[in-house]
């Protein structure tokens, strides 16, 4: 499998990579994705963004992860934290218009920047996934993923935004990512690839047809790009809709295919069968999940956290999981994406 993070080569972003910001896309299948909002980010918020250490911004609404750090202050700290306060960045119009997109989506949203969503920090939310309430969420998630990182060595080059989706619980299952080559759809491969679904082999000429029609009638003509990876969400009616677009690169994850077969791939000619890959059975999936231990790179920041209060990582996730034992999680309310 390749590995997802690799710094770019050189600075200058091919046209697949231009064309897969989520903000040059999402116009064009408007009602064809979820619900999205975009928020334009500041130098000065990029800088902070950028900054090594993870802090919140001075504001008036507090996390799960502020509320943590606080409880460890004593009464001693609290004046020093104070002066503290006075120093930290604040983005009072960036966190009013967030809380008014998230109002209008609905209360619950996934933030992500032009490309990547912070989804190896979502270990460090009180929900355990990437849905956010309030704007400092938002902040902690962006602030401790590498994922962003990456996004932002580009911030030279393109207009940064914050992207905001309205939230919605998926099933894993369901989310497929198709690869295109010289406009040909040419593969498609299960995207959560560490868990077997045995009724995906039943669905899976049905989810197929289902996806090269829409591939056919909504997106070949429509991106400009000829070479390119998108993903699709397929509601219980098999109803398709696009979550996202990578390019044809190699910093994009495969899968259940290597980036070598998918390279060589020949979609020069005319391609006759689409390779259609789902996990087949429990110890392919098993044995997936062993392969992504022994080759993970991003699984936790790459910074260690910078707690100024002085607690630690171990009793800062202590203090986190006794918080969330006692309520502090997110519940479901079960919406479906099939009801927008
Ligand atoms: N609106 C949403 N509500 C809830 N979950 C979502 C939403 N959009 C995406 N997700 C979940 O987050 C995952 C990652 O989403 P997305 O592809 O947008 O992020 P990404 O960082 O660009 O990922 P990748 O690098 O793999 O392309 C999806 O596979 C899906 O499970």
């Amino acid at each position: 499998m390749p590995s997802i993070l690799e710094t770019p080569s050189n600075s200058s972003l091919s046209s697949a990579k231009k064309s897969c910001q989520i903000n040059n896309w999402v116009e064009l299948f408007r009602e064809h994705t979820v619900k999205t909002r975009f928020v334009n980010l500041t130098p000065e918020f990029l800088n902070y963004l950028s900054a090594d250490s993870i802090f919140l911004p001075n504001s008036n609404c507090k996390t799960v992860y502020e509320n943590t750090v606080d409880n460890y202050s004593d009464s001693d700290s609290d004046s020093d934290s104070q002066s503290e306060e006075k120093n930290l960045p604040s983005f009072p119009a960036i966190e009013q218009e967030i809380r008014e997109i998230i109002h209008t989506l609905g209360g619950r949203v996934f933030p992500k920047l032009n490309w990547s969503s912070p989804k190896d920090s979502a270990w460090i939310s009180a929900s355990g996934n990437l849905s956010c309430v309030d704007a400092n969420d938002i902040f902690l998630l962006l602030k401790s993923s590498d994922f962003i990182v990456n996004d932002l060595s580009y911030k030279d080059e393109v207009q940064m935004k914050l992207c905001l989706r309205k939230w919605y619980d998926l099933q894993p299952s369901m989310e497929f990512r198709c690869f295109v080559k010289n406009n040909q759809l040419f593969a498609i491969t299960q995207r959560d690839h560490l868990n077997y679904y045995e009724f995906l082999l039943e669905l899976k000429s049905k989810i197929l047809y289902c996806i090269k029609d829409f591939f056919g009638e909504k997106i070949k003509n429509t991106f400009p790009e000829n070479d390119y990876t998108f993903d699709i969400y397929l509601t219980k009616d098999l109803k398709p809709f696009l979550l996202d677009f990578n390019p044809l690169e190699k910093e994009t994850d495969t899968m259940l295919f290597g980036w070598e077969e998918l390279r060589v791939s020949n979609a020069e000619e005319e391609i006759k069968e689409i390779e259609f890959r789902i996990v087949e059975s429990q110890q392919e999936a098993n044995f997936n999940s062993s392969s992504q231990m022994a080759f993970s790179t991003n699984r936790v920041p790459k910074d260690a956290i910078d707690m100024s209060s002085g607690v630690s990582v171990i009793d800062f996730m202590k203090n986190m999981t006794e918080q969330m034992q006692a309520g502090l999680t997110i519940d479901s309310d079960d919406e479906e994406i099939d009801k927008e």
